[in-house]
């Protein structure tokens, strides 16, 4: 990352009058449009930003106060600040928004809100009293924004929001995501549905860990992850990145009967759309801003990402009054968290050795508070992650907390950095027992290549034990230290050789301990298959992978057998990944430790633990009406038992669930004859099937 031109603010937009300062404030602006147009690029078209998005916004912000003084030096609505989006990629085939998309203005405060009714208030040609809208407040999710579009029902294509008047076609991508309906069945005319695609905070982690396991490169954020999910040529490749949608908006919306935004919101649920839970209707701006401070509180237990609140003008006839700017519409407005990011001081970097050898870098930070929690250690990656960021010790740094859980350290400033700083050098020896620590062939990860490195030994055997794997809780660290120390045990299947009287005899042992703990060794013989196959620790797998692989092959035997092949068919897994476990699988360590395992008992786990998840394989639900339940959360435990949830009634729908107020999809299936479920109905259904409705 090269250095930034930091310009002097000292000439603000205001007060020009003479023309030695108005040529001033006109190089300003110049500079300020070269930048915007340049991060633009960066940021839309090659999703690689180079600053964080409030400095973004706020060289926009000031952009638009030139503008706003000086309307002469915008020519044709050709400002950057003015813009909408990016261009659209000639890697897919682009299309016209039959209405534009638009961008969102921003406040940052309350007394910027209510600035906000004052001037809607103001096109709407009310006095400021009379300003008492009713509002939808909903979140502003960090995704990209498509454009659904339907002709007399039938999706016809969907598209990324591009510059707002042209985007491009993604259509196959954004039908890996599950729950968007192609039939809207009874519908005349136009119809566009907009909303946002994002990818959830645990997706964004599972991306990432796997990443860092293998080395390869990372997602930034859940945004960038998104953008680039969708922007894959191959759908499947998006598919296996699990995208999400929500939607919350139309464009076209030839005889659909609705008159607010909070309508809108219904009338989407209605037709099978995921929509926000999060939604709220209020009353005056104060409540719009309570709401706005009720979510920044929850901001970080949200499934996904957000930047902030939006905040609309409910009724639809009134919007249309107030109408747009060129790039945003005048009855509405984002509300934007406070930035999550801090600037501190890299005081030092330690070097983890895990179980697979892999040497982790740490970041030690001097101790800054980010939303509530002092942060002072951060995760580094691997070499390549240093290395791109030049990180010098001493260096001030940005750290964000990711997702609202993991800090990250997101940039340096190297404009700060104290004279005679050193790049760090990252170690070429195991820093444990001090083999050579080498690059895999693949991905950007170091090695040590001692197969006896006390290192590895140990975080083996924490890992085979632990809660996501055999779970024996008996084994904390100490005990796996002294078993070590001890020479009892040299790998994880030694610790179904201890007896009784070897547990018994460890300092602070005794026999109920030691009984206790052979138990729990003994009944871990008969956990999940995904336990073990999680257990024996192989690079790049955690609990996720270790479900999909136990749940395509099926037992141990199946898994060994498999061929680089049949591990890459495996959804979630990609090709690198199953190169590395196939090669894993084969290797000494794990044959031997197999091997042994077996010997021990375990391994004869068939899949049956795993059926929960396809008792309901095969069959379509259809939710309509209001349930007293959340749609997602039904949605997600019908899905969790391996059924289908789909937006629209068809010949091929099992079951419709209506609850009260069921309207048209009732009817429809009344119509094919298609059975209909009331909600105590569909609980028995999936409690007849032995498990609870929801968790
Ligand atoms: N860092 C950089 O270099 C750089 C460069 C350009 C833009 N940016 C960032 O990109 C963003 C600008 O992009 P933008 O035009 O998408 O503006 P925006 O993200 O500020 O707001 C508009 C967008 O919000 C989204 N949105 C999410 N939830 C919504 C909801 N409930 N209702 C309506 N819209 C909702 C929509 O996609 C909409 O297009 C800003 O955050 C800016 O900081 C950063
Ligand atoms: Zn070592």
């Amino acid at each position: 990352m090269s250095a930034k031109p930091r310009t002097p603010k000292e000439h603000s937009a205001h007060s020009v009058t003479d023309p030695g300062q108005a040529s001033l404030a006109q190089q300003r602006y110049a500079w300020l449009i070269q930048e915007l147009a340049r991060h633009n690029r960066l940021y839309h078209e090659q999703d690689a930003p180079e600053i964080a998005d409030h400095e973004y916004d706020a060289l926009a912000r000031e952009a638009r106060a030139l503008e706003a003084e000086h309307p002469e030096w915008v020519e044709a609505q050709d400002s950057p600040a003015q813009a909408v989006g990016g261009a659209p990629s000639s890697a897919f085939v682009t299309v016209n928004h039959p209405t534009a998309m638009t961008s969102l203005d921003n406040v940052f405060d309350d007394e910027e809100l209510r600035g906000f009714q004052e001037k809607l208030a103001r096109s709407l040609n009310l006095a400021p009293e009379e300003a008492d809208f009713t509002y939808t407040c909903e979140l502003k999710i960090d995704g990209l924004s498509v454009n659904l579009y339907y002709l007399d029902g039938e999706l016809q294509w969907a598209a990324t929001r591009g510059n707002g008047l042209t985007g491009e076609i993604v259509t196959a991508q954004v039908l890996t995501i599950p729950g968007l309906p192609q039939q809207l069945p009874g519908l005349k005319g136009e119809l566009e549905v907009r909303g946002e695609v994002y990818l959830s905070r645990e997706e964004f982690a599972a991306f990432n860990a796997r990443a860092e396991e293998l080395g390869t490169p990372l997602l930034k954020n859940p945004r960038n992850g998104a953008a680039g999910a969708l922007r894959q040529k191959d759908p499947d490749i998006t598919r296996s990145r699990n995208l999400s949608a929500i939607l919350y908006a139309l464009g076209k919306r030839d005889g659909v009967p609705v008159k607010t935004q909070w309508d809108v919101l219904s009338w989407l649920s209605e037709q099978g759309f995921p929509i926000s839970p999060y939604s709220r209707r209020v009353r005056g701006i104060e409540e719009a801003a309570q709401y706005h401070a009720d979510l920044l509180s929850q901001r970080g237990e949200l499934p996904f990402d957000v930047d902030g609140t939006v905040i609309k003008l409910d009724d639809l006839h009134l919007q249309a009054e107030a109408g747009f700017t060129s790039r945003a519409p005048k009855w509405a407005i984002a509300y934007k968290f406070p930035v999550d990011e801090v600037q501190t001081v890299l005081e030092s970097i330690s070097i983890n050795v895990g179980r697979t050898g892999k040497l982790a870098p740490l970041a030690h930070l001097s101790p800054r508070l980010i939303e509530g929690s002092t942060v002072s250690k951060a995760t580094l990656h691997n070499e390549d992650f240093i290395r791109d960021l030049d990180l010098h010790l001493g260096d001030t740094v940005v750290v964000r907390k990711a997702g609202g859980v993991i800090p990250e350290l997101i940039r340096v400033l190297p404009e700060l950095r104290p004279q005679g700083a050193k790049p760090y050098v990252f170690p070429t020896t195991c820093p444990v027992c001090g083999f050579p620590a080498e690059r895999a062939e693949e991905g950007a990860n170091r090695y040590c290549t001692n197969p006896l490195c006390p290192a590895k030994l140990y975080e083996s055997l924490r890992y085979f034990v632990s809660r996501g794997a055999l779970d024996i809780r008996g084994i904390g660290e100490k005990l796996t230290r002294q078993l070590l120390d001890a020479g009892l045990v040299k790998d994880a299947a030694d610790f179904y050789a201890l007896s009784a009287e070897q547990l018994a005899n460890l300092e602070r042992g005794g026999e109920k301990k030691a009984a206790n703990i052979l138990a729990q060794l003994e009944e871990s013989k008969g956990k999940p298959l995904w336990r073990l196959v999680n257990a024996l620790g192989m690079a790049g797998v955690g609990e996720r992978n270790a479900r999909a692989l136990a749940q395509r092959f099926g037992s141990l035997d199946a898994l060994l057998a498999a061929t680089p092949e049949d591990i890459e068919a495996v959804p979630g897994l990609g090709g690198v990944l199953a190169r590395s476990v196939s090669a894993e699988l084969a290797g000494e360590r794990l044959q031997h430790l197999i091997a042994k395992l077996r010997a021990a008992g375990l391994g004869q786990q068939a899949a049956e633990q795993e059926s929960r998840s396809s008792e309901l394989a095969g069959l379509n639900f259809v939710l309509t009406g209001t349930l007293s339940r959340p749609r997602d959360s039904l949605k997600a435990a019908l899905e969790a038992r391996g059924a289908r949830v789909t937006g629209s009634v068809t010949k091929k729908t099992s079951y419709v669930v209506a609850g009260e107020e069921a309207g048209s999809k009732l009817a429809r299936a009344q119509e094919l004859k298609v059975p209909v479920l009331g909600e105590a109905e569909l609980s028995a259904l999936l409690s007849e099937k032995g498990a609870p409705l929801l968790d």
